[in-house]
This record gives structure tokens, C-alpha cells and sequence, in this order.
């Protein structure tokens, strides 16, 4: 019977979990309802976190899972929908807003079967700023040997709610140059680097440089194939259709915060999503869920 363990940690201002089940252990943060790391013990980590990250109030943490809420990226790159819920477009972050505000944890559950911690963040009654409607997000974790994360949006206002939103994960790789993303042959995406160009994905996409690709139609399942860590990490979601991949190469890994110049080749993120024509409206009292499951797998399977 695996055996599970909670407890409470704090992380220079930040209040965390340090989760154990079996061979697993998660660390999370209230801040963000973000997790902050992942791995199995008999392997590299899942989830990277950034050996400069800083655990300071009001500043989003670098690696993990961030939830990006309720727009994803540059506000102003969003369909006008999206946009026309903010008082000042132009002033929002990057991002949303929910990454480095405090959720309210609900509960945590702890058995044979198990972990399962349950965040919530209440618009209603902890209002965003600029951003005045009411809505209640949810964020489950579960920890059973794999690890699963459902980020469920509930609009408790009386008007339609456009919202973008993202699972913005960072993984951890042997070698960029080594791994590729199975998957995505045949999706569309958008070259924001050249102009947000139109293209179509012809194969794995491996890695020769900055990366930062917004695919459309995505499939339920992807994975990443990492040889030199005889590894592939498996990713299902659901309730998405669309996924940011992302890897800032050499000069941008310079511009980054909480970020050393020499770690990009060990990270990747893939941002499951729900962006650009692939946005959410929830009707009045509608429910919207995007998860994702991830587990790894010796290549030899
Ligand atoms: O530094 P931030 O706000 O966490 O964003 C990191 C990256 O997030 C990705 O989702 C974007 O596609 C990148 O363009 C961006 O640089």
C-alpha cells in the first residue's frame, strides 16, 4: 500500500504543501494555487522548477504550473471578447491575474488511493482588479502515481463570460536538443516570433532554437520523448484544444527573471490552453474544465 504524507512548509514568504504518495512528491504553493515541483523518486523531476525562483509575495514563481486566468498572454493579443471584460486592456499583465494572489485551499484528502488537494479563488468576493465580474475557479490536485491537475471555471454572473486561460507547465528535460513533442503533426499554429504567422506542424517538433508557438486543434494526447533520459512523459487533457510551446533558447533566457542564463536547455513548457479561436464563453451559471493528467514512462514501452 503506498504510502501518503501532507504537510505544511513555508518557502521564504510563501506558505506551502509538500505532498508525498508512494514514490511521488509534489510541493505547491497558495500563492497562485501553484505547483511548484513534481518527480518520482527513482527519476529526473517531472515538473522543473528554476534554481533561481524566488518565493516572494506578489511575484509569480518561475517553473511549475502556473494557472494563467482569465486571459492568457499579452491581454491585448486576445479576441476583443476577451479584452472588453477589462477596464484598461492596456495596463493588464501578462498572464491574468490570479498567478500570484492568494487561493483559499478547501481541502485535502489523504488515503490509500491517494492525494487530492482542492484550491478555489471567489471573484465575487476576492475581486481582480479592473476586472469586475464574478466567477469561482477551482484547481484540483491529485497525486495517485500519476499526477493530475482540473482548472474548472464557474461564472456566477447573469452575462455571457469570454475568458482565455492556460496550465502553463514547465517540464523538465535531459537536453532540448534531444527531445521532441509527439503529437502535434498536422495542427496549425501560430509563429509568434515571425509576425504570428499561420504555419502547419509536418511531424515531431524537436527543438533548434526560441520557441514560441501557439497550436491550434491540439489532440488530447501528447508526450515528450527523451532519449537521453530513456523517459516520455505522457500529457491527456481535456477541455482543451489548443497548447503554447514554449522554450526561450540563448538571448531571451538573459531577459528572463528568476531564470539563470544557462537553464533553458532543461526545460520545456507546454501550455495546454484554451486560447485564441480555441477561447471559452461561459453562458450564465455555465461550468468550463481543463485538465491534465501526466505520468512518465520508460522508453522501452
Ligand atoms: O515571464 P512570464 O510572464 O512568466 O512568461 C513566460 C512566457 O510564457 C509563455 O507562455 C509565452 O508564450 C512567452 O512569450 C513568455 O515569455
Amino acid at each position: 500500500m503506498a504510502k501518503s504524507h501532507v504537510e505544511r512548509i513555508e518557502r521564504d514568504e510563501l506558505t506551502c504543501w509538500r505532498v508525498r504518495y508512494g514514490t511521488g512528491e509534489l510541493l505547491i504553493s497558495q500563492q497562485g494555487a501553484q505547483i511548484l515541483s513534481y518527480r518520482e523518486d527513482d527519476q529526473p523531476p517531472l515538473i522543473w522548477l528554476s534554481e533561481q525562483a524566488a518565493y516572494a509575495r506578489g511575484q509569480g514563481v518561475r517553473g511549475g504550473v502556473p494557472v494563467c486566468w482569465p486571459w492568457f498572454g499579452s491581454l491585448q493579443r486576445n479576441p476583443q471578447a476577451v479584452q472588453a471584460l477589462h477596464d484598461d486592456p492596456a495596463a493588464a499583465p501578462a498572464h491574468g491575474l490570479v498567478r500570484n494572489l492568494d487561493w483559499q485551499l478547501l481541502g485535502i484528502e489523504s488515503g490509500d488511493a491517494g492525494v487530492h488537494l482542492e484550491f478555489a479563488y471567489n471573484t465575487a468576493t476576492q475581486p481582480l482588479p479592473h476586472w469586475p465580474h464574478a466567477a469561482e475557479l477551482r484547481l484540483s490536485i491529485r497525486l495517485d502515481g500519476r499526477l493530475h491537475i482540473a482548472l474548472h471555471s464557474h461564472n456566477l454572473g447573469a452575462s455571457p463570460l469570454p475568458i482565455s486561460q492556460a496550465l502553463h507547465s514547465y517540464f523538465a528535460v535531459s537536453d532540448i536538443h534531444q527531445v521532441s513533442v509527439e503529437g502535434l503533426h498536422g495542427c496549425r499554429y501560430i509563429e509568434t516570433l515571425e509576425d504570428w504567422q499561420q504555419r502547419q506542424q509536418d511531424g515531431l517538433l524537436q527543438f533548434s532554437g526560441e520557441t514560441d508557438r501557439i497550436y491550434l486543434d491540439t489532440p488530447a494526447q501528447l508526450s515528450i520523448l527523451d532519449p537521453a533520459w530513456q523517459r516520455r512523459i505522457r500529457l491527456h487533457s481535456s477541455g482543451s484544444n489548443s497548447a503554447v510551446l514554449w522554450n526561450p533558447w540563448t538571448d531571451k533566457a538573459q531577459r528572463l527573471s528568476q531564470f539563470a542564463a544557462d537553464a533553458w536547455p532543461g526545460m520545456l513548457c507546454i501550455e495546454h490552453a484554451n486560447v485564441l479561436d480555441d477561447i471559452r464563453t461561459l453562458a450564465a451559471g455555465e461550468h468550463h474544465q481543463l485538465a491534465l493528467s501526466l505520468w512518465s514512462e520508460p522508453l522501452s514501452n
